[in-house]
Formats: structure tokens, C-alpha cells, sequence
């Protein structure tokens, strides 16, 4: 394996596995796997890029820290020569949340003295202006994630919000010099060395730019950032003769199907209205859910009656909504029961031979798939941008694509169900 990614959660885990198994038009990318927490065995041997996913974005940084530094060290032992540590584009986290903690660990891990910081994903909207972040045409704190029910991002300024996360002075590659080319964004994360910045915040506000940090950093042990970040990365490879510039293929799954939503975001609530229109949905309710009156059972009877027609079952609600279950049960006892409920229905639904499935939302897509203990996923075509298809072999094989809260089209979910299916 030549290059490795320690991802914080899994959708964004498939996201950056989609960028580097498909890499620049033309040129090719690296052949993919996703693998589900830290594997205890070795990789399969053609896999030139491995991504480990955690479920690690919420949790407290000592525990980030230990895992992404377990998942390093496992990198390590397949040949890894450079790292990426993959968080959020819109660099979900609370002011003493874990991107500065673990960046700073790997970095000491890898005696990396200073490491570029980069959510960019222009693709998906974001980019990175003096140091502030933008989802569009908004200030991320001004985007609908400062109502995130578990990170709400309130301050757009990402040097300002690193620097209450991290021990180390953070720094600044404004777009005036990202624009100069690879040899300036260089030259000025050598300059951030004198100044003791380990952490260095990289503007990025179109793919060229990308591409050029990418450059920059090609003999870098370890870059952060978005999926954005690598997308300059495999042709660095492939240049050196050491990648073959491989296209993502997969073969699809026939079978019955079932999308899962956890995701309160604008964009899946917008997906889950649209699919509304023509295929059956199940509201889960949440109150009912937390009272012990309404389970997993519930979930798959409603799937299993409705199979074929492309049948959803979704918690997602209005951020009012889940704010009032909040403030009633805990937020974190909410996610928690949440998570168990989405577990739970998927392991009956895969029991009963559901074989095609669509999750929308990192934590519950996190919860669904470590309680299906599937092994290493091969990375797919794109169904939308940052999000791949994903086939999971083994005795019961399934297909699966796992949906960044906001990304995709308003159609993505019948038109994932049915790319998986190999349309
Ligand atoms: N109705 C609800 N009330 C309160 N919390 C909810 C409700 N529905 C879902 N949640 C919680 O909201 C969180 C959604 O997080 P999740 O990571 O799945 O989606 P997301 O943050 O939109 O996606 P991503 O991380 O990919 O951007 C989960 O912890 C889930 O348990
Ligand atoms: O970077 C993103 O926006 C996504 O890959 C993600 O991590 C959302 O959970």
C-alpha cells in the first residue's frame, strides 16, 4: 500500500476513498479499500491506497488520539509512505474537539514539523479564504451547521477555532501565495517551521488549487483535510512510476434494498422529501424510540413489506425538532439509542437477505456498519460527488453507499439504490 488515510468518520471515509480510487480526468487513480475500524489483518496485496475509517469525529480526544494512532500504525505495517488524516469539509468539531489533538499526534508520530490543514472540497461547495470557511456562498457559521446536532460549527474562521484545539501555534497559506504554485505553498510551510506553527491552515478555493497542495506536498508524510486533499495526491504516484492509474470497477448487487437516514441535514431532509413522492418512507419516532415503545423490529417489517419498491425509514428531523429531544433526553443519550436503533434494524434487514443499502449520515452509517462486520469494502464508480459505490465480499455480499449528510442530489437515493444495482 503506498498511500493511507486515517478518516474520522465513515461517510466521509467512502468520500475520500471516491477521490483517490478515481482521481484527475485522465490521469486515473489508486486502487481502494475501506476498511472498517482497524483491521487485525493484513491488506489484500494489489491495494495501492487503504482508508480506515473510525467513528472517531464526536468522541473525546484522548480516545481520537489512541485510535487514529492504532490505525497509523497499522498504515505503517502495509508500506504506507505518506498519510492523510480526513475530517469534515466543513471541519465538524466542538472547540475542544479532537482535529488539533489527533493532527498534532500523528504529526509528532511522524516527526512532521509542519502539515497542512485543509477541509477545501469545491466540489461540495467548500473552500477556504483567509482562513475562513465558506459552504457556498455562506460563512460555515452562517451555513445551517451552526445548528449541527452534535458539532455546531459557530465560528467560520478555522485558524481561530484550531488554535482552542491545538498545543502548537497554528499558521496561514493565504490564497495569494496558493495561487503562486507548488514551490510558494512549500517554501511558506518551511517558513511556518521557524515559526513554530506545526498546524498550518492552506487556502484552497478551486481543484487547481488543490492539485498544487498536493504537489507541494508530495514527500510530506501526513496532510489533513477534506477529501479535497487528495485529490493531487495519486498522480503524485503515478508520476513516480509507482501507481498504475487504475479506474474504479465493481460489479453491482441484485437483491432487495432498503435506504436509512440519521442524517438531520438540509440536503437529507430535501432527499428524503423528494423520494417521499414516489416510494414508501417510515418516520421513525424518536419519543417512541426513547420510551422503549417503538424498536428495530418496527423498521424491518416496514422494510421487509415494502421490498422492491425502494422503501426508507429515517430519523431525521427539523432542528427545532431535535433540539426539544434533546433538552428532554440528552443529547448524547439521543445519538446513542439512535445509533443502537439504526444497528439493530440493519442487522435484521441483512439477516433477511437485504443486500443493497443506502445510509445516510457519518455517525449512523458508523453505528450500521461496524454492527455488520463486514471486512474490507472495494471502492466503486461515484454515485454523486463524495460518494462512491462500495461492495463488501465475504459469505453474504452486499452493496453499499454511505451518504455524507449533505452531499448529493435531491434524487440521490433511488439513483444510489439503483447504481448499486450496476445501473
Ligand atoms: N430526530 C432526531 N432527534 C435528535 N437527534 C437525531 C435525530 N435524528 C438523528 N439524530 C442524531 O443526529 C446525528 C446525525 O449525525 P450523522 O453523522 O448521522 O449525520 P450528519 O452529521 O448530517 O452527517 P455527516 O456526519 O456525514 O455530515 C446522529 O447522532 C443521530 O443520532
Ligand atoms: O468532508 C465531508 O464533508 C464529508 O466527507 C464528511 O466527512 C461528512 O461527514
Amino acid at each position: 500500500m503506498l498511500l493511507g488515510v486515517v478518516a474520522d468518520d465513515f461517510t466521509g471515509a467512502s468520500d475520500i476513498a471516491n477521490t483517490l480510487a478515481k482521481g484527475l480526468a485522465g490521469q486515473g487513480g489508486l486502487k481502494t479499500a475501506q476498511f472498517l475500524n482497524v483491521p487485525s489483518l493484513k491488506a489484500p496485496a494489489d491495494i495501492e491506497a487503504g482508508v480506515v475509517a473510525l467513528k472517531s469525529r464526536s468522541i473525546a480526544a484522548a480516545d481520537a488520539v489512541a485510535q487514529s494512532l492504532a490505525a497509523l500504525r497499522w498504515l505503517q505495517d502495509q508500506g504506507c509512505r505518506q498519510i492523510v488524516f480526513k475530517y469534515c469539509s466543513t471541519f465538524d468539531s466542538t472547540p475542544d474537539g479532537n482535529i488539533g489533538p489527533v493532527a498534532e499526534a500523528l504529526a509528532a508520530a511522524l516527526d512532521q514539523k509542519s502539515v497542512v490543514v485543509c477541509p477545501a472540497f469545491p466540489g461540495a461547495g467548500r473552500t477556504i479564504y483567509q482562513g475562513h470557511l465558506f459552504v457556498h456562498d455562506r460563512l460555515l457559521s452562517e451555513s445551517g451547521l451552526e445548528k449541527h446536532p452534535l458539532n455546531p460549527m459557530t465560528d467560520p474562521d478555522i485558524r481561530r477555532w484550531l488554535a482552542r484545539q491545538a498545543k502548537h501555534p497554528v499558521g496561514l497559506v493565504a490564497w495569494p501565495s496558493v495561487r503562486q504554485g507548488p514551490e510558494r505553498i512549500a517554501a511558506e510551510l518551511q517558513q511556518a517551521v521557524q515559526r513554530g506553527q506545526r498546524l498550518v491552515i492552506v487556502d484552497a478555493i478551486t481543484d487547481d488549487d488543490l492539485v498544487a497542495i498536493g504537489r507541494a506536498a508530495a514527500t510530506a508524510l501526513l496532510l489533513t483535510g477534506g477529501s479535497g486533499i487528495a485529490l493531487g495526491l495519486p498522480g503524485n504516484f503515478i508520476a513516480a512510476g509507482l501507481a498504475k492509474g487504475a479506474r474504479p470497477q465493481v460489479a453491482g448487487m441484485s437483491g432487495p434494498e432498503a435506504v436509512l437516514a440519521g442524517s438531520c441535514s438540509g440536503a437529507t431532509r430535501g432527499q428524503i422529501e423528494h423520494h417521499r413522492r414516489r416510494h414508501p418512507v417510515l418516520a421513525i419516532d424518536v419519543d417512541k424510540v426513547m420510551r422503549g415503545a417503538s424498536g428495530a423490529n418496527d423498521i424491518v417489517t416496514f422494510v421487509l413489506a415494502n421490498a422492491g419498491k425502494a422503501p426508507l425509514v429515517y430519523s431525521s428531523g427539523a432542528p427545532e425538532d431535535v433540539k426539544a429531544l434533546q433538552d428532554r433526553y440528552g443529547r448524547e443519550k439521543v445519538a446513542h439509542r439512535l445509533d443502537r436503533l439504526f444497528a439493530d434494524a440493519a442487522q435484521g434487514l441483512v439477516a433477511k437477505g437485504i443486500r443493497r443499502l443506502v445510509i445516510a449520515g457519518g455517525e449512523t452509517s458508523g453505528a450500521v456498519v461496524s454492527a455488520l462486520d463486514l471486512g474490507a469494502l472495494t471502492v466503486g464508480p461515484e454515485i454523486d460527488p463524495g460518494v462512491p459505490v462500495l461492495v463488501a465480499e465475504g459469505k453474504s455480499p452486499i452493496a453499499l453507499a454511505l451518504k455524507s449528510g449533505n452531499f448529493g442530489a435531491s434524487d440521490f437515493f433511488a439513483k444510489a439504490l439503483a447504481r448499486l444495482a450496476g445501473a
